[in-house]
């Protein structure tokens, strides 16, 4: 099955690039800021639908406390349901009820509900199968999207976990679909979402940041990974007006400038982790081993087997030492990327979210940089909405 590979930007195109699968490429040369891809999820699905939903809506995740939303006296339910999903408007109520949470969706759900306390099985795979097997139903070509991004399972399945939510999935009487419903499938779906699942990551009431839902979308998936990206990812779930189906919308935009055939890549997870997590993880859930220009430098660092913070360790020092010439040089040797560091990671505490400028205005780079995790606009000084250099920081 072929992908659709056509872009609405011009300025990048998805090709196949050795050892890597397909991937973007820039065909023009890029600005910083230049939003290079704006992306609608074909899949969604709550990162903790049974414990979590008071507080957000269940279709589009929009905050139910944001002024974006409806006021939560008009918050809606659906009346079958006993977990109570809420809707922040009749129109996501009544978008859910003939999609994401059709009738089958629900009774599945409420079955899950029941019979989740002390069994084997993943919640959140549990629900990405229920939203999966229902979107076969419901748009068998966004089904078929699904099935043509990377991730395949192997070909006998013996994963017990696997074989537990298929047999969960099978009890629950799935809707028949052109699509079919068998194991090898089941263990199909499951290796597209682990490959290509996008977290939507909002503020809770206490200011942290958790993933509100999953998303599958269907042109972003085809970003490669970089320890040293060059482009970054914004959602603004609670920015949008509720209901419109465009706050699960991703904008993926150039953090510096770059030329005409460089690859264009994203970090599939916060830039400060150190390379022995970073190894990990890209192994064990995305199947490759990251041999990128960062890599190749802090493989060999000494404490890189033993030392958890390596990175910060070795950043922290190169920072420390930069006033003396000396250091500096033997910093450039050790760590030649922290200006990356310096220039592109939140400074906020505990953030270490990547920052990019807004898009440019009337060709011209902007010196307001965004930060993709807490949302702060800062410039050399910290400035606010407007862009004003008055010292406030800004939550959004
Ligand atoms: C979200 S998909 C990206 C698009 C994918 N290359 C394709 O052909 O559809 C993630 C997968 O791409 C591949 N990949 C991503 N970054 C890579 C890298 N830096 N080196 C090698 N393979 C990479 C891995 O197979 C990974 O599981």
């Amino acid at each position: 099955m072929s992908a659709d590979t056509t872009t609405s930007n011009p300025n990048i195109q998805i090709r196949e690039i050795q050892g890597r699968g397909r991937g973007f490429i820039a065909t023009h040369s890029i600005k910083a800021g230049e939003i290079l891809l704006t992306d609608s999820p074909i899949l969604l699905y709550s990162a903790n639908p049974l414990n979590n939903n008071k507080n957000f809506c269940s279709n589009c995740f929009i905050s139910l406390n944001s002024s974006s939303s409806s006021s939560s006296s008009s918050v809606l339910t659906c009346s079958s349901c006993s977990y109570h999903p809420l809707f922040c408007s009749p129109i996501c109520q009544s978008k859910a009820l003939s999609s994401s949470h059709s009738p089958w969706v629900c009774q599945a759900l409420n079955s899950i509900h029941y019979t989740s306390a002390g069994s084997s099985f993943d919640v959140s795979d549990a629900h990405f199968l229920v939203a999966a097997y229902n979107l076969a139903v419901i748009s068998p070509p966004h089904f078929r999207i699904l099935l043509s991004l990377h991730g395949i399972a192997t070909p006998t399945v013996t994963d017990p976990g696997i074989l537990s939510l298929h047999s969960l999935i099978s009890s629950l009487s799935p809707p028949q679909s052109v699509f079919g419903f068998s194991l090898e499938l089941t263990a199909a779906l499951l290796a597209k979402d682990k490959r290509n699942a996008f977290a939507i990551m909002g503020p809770q009431e206490n200011g942290e940041r958790i993933a509100r839902a999953y998303g599958i979308y269907p042109k972003a998936s085809f970003f490669n990974h970089d320890c040293l990206p060059n482009a970054a990812r914004f959602d603004y779930v609670d920015t949008c007006v509720a209901g419109d189906g465009r706050n699960t919308d991703m904008i993926v935009r150039a953090i510096h400038d770059f030329s005409e055939g460089r690859e264009v890549c994203l970090s599939y997870f916060p830039v400060n982790w150190n390379y022995k997590d970073r190894q990990k993880r890209l192994l064990e859930d995305y199947g490759f081993v990251c041999d990128c220009d960062r890599c190749k430098v802090e493989v060999n660092w000494n404490d890189v087997d033993d030392n958890d913070d390596s990175m910060e360790e070795n950043e922290d020092e190169q920072m420390a030492g930069s006033s003396e010439d000396e250091d500096l040089e033997q910093g450039e040797v050790d760590f030649p990327h922290a200006y990356f560091f310096l220039k592109y990671v939140c400074s906020r505490d505990n953030c270490m979210g990547t920052l990019a400028p807004l898009p440019p205005s009337e060709g011209q780079i902007s010196d307001v940089m965004e930060c993709n995790v807490c949302g702060k606009l800062s410039t050399g000084e910290e400035i606010d909405e407007n862009g004003n250099g008055d010292g406030v920081m800004v939550d959004q």
